[in-house]
């Protein structure tokens, strides 16, 4: 149960984090949705009824999240969960050694000003106005959570930027909560393996409708509601605290193209 629990959620208009908004209210939560004013993060919103409302937000963008906070201030109360899913990846090998195209240092720095300057921007601003809450009986204030990905550990060829990020997400989960425990706000990090959403969708097909040998059980891509899952595990865990949890179903990416 998320009974009453206040949670800001970016990227929530697609996939893991449409799915953790929409868990959230049919828990009995509340959702500031955070995504980009392209997004259809409005509409959604609206669908998910009174307990949802939508802030368009680039997560680089101090002002943008400050807004969506301030929303939450205005609309909820109080913000007890903010969970950072928004992310973009690029596919692109440092060098293509057959076409000898070189990966350039524009996409590669994007790739890590969205993935772990957001992820920060995000969490620094949300700790802030988490402070302010009335510790519950363990002296808790909040808690953090943010998405990295199996890629962190196991990265394929062309995803050294995605992988760095991800593992800069890792890098920060345990000092963060270091930071933030005489406060009572936990953070923790999600690594997730293969989900079906926009951003992976067209990797089975490019794979030849293969999942990859290295996948083990269960032999499926997962369901963004399985992530919500370990979300709200998290959520509702005091002891979740500084930890990164890899949600893969054991699968380990291999060197080669697409899964
Ligand atoms: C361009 C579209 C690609 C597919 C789109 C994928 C969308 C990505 C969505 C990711 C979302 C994140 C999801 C989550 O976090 C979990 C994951 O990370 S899922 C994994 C997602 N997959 C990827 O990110 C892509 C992985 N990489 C590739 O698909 C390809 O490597 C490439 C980057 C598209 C480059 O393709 P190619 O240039 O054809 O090179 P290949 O890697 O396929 O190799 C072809 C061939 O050459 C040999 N070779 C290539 N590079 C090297 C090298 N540096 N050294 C030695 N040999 C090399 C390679 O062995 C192959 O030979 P073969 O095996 O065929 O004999
Ligand atoms: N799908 C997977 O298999 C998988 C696996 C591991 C990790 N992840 C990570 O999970 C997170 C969610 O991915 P997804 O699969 O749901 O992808 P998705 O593309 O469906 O959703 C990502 C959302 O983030 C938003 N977004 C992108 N840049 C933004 C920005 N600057 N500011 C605000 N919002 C922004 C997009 O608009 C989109 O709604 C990402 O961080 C991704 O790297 C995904």
């Amino acid at each position: 149960m998320l009974k009453n629990i206040v949670g800001l959620v970016t990227g929530g208009a697609s996939g893991l984090g449409l799915a953790t908004a929409e868990r959230l209210v049919r828990e009995g939560g509340k959702v500031v949705i955070c995504d980009l004013s392209t997004s259809k993060g409005a509409d959604i919103a609206k669908h998910l009824g009174n307990n949802a409302v939508f802030a368009p937000v680039d997560v680089t963008s101090e002002d943008d999240v400050k807004n969506a906070l301030d929303l939450c201030k205005i609309k909820f109360g109080r913000l007890d969960a903010a969970v950072n899913c928004a992310g973009i990846t690029v596919v692109k090998p440092a060098l293509n050694t057959k076409s000898k195209v070189i990966h350039t240092q524009e996409q590669f720095i994007k790739v890590l000003d969205v993935n772990i300057g957001g992820t920060f921007n995000v969490m620094r601003l949300s700790a802030a106005m988490m402070s302010e809450n009335e510790p519950d009986t363990e002296g808790c204030r909040g808690v953090i959570i943010n998405t990295a990905s199996i890629a962190a550990f196991d990265g394929k060829r062309g995803q050294c930027a995605y992988s760095a990020s991800k593992a800069a997400v890792v890098g920060m989960t345990l000092p963060a909560a270091r930071d933030l425990a005489s406060t009572g706000i936990r953070v923790c990090t999600i690594a997730p393996g293969y989900f079906l959403t926009s951003m992976t969708e067209g990797l089975l097909e490019l794979n030849g409708g293969q999942l990859p040998d290295s996948m083990q059980f269960p032999a499926r891509m997962g369901k963004p509601d399985e992530f919500a899952m370990a979300v709200q595990f998290i959520i509702t865990n005091p002891m979740m605290n500084g930890e990164v949890i890899r949600v893969d179903g054991a699968v380990r990416m291999q060197p080669g193209a697409n899964l």
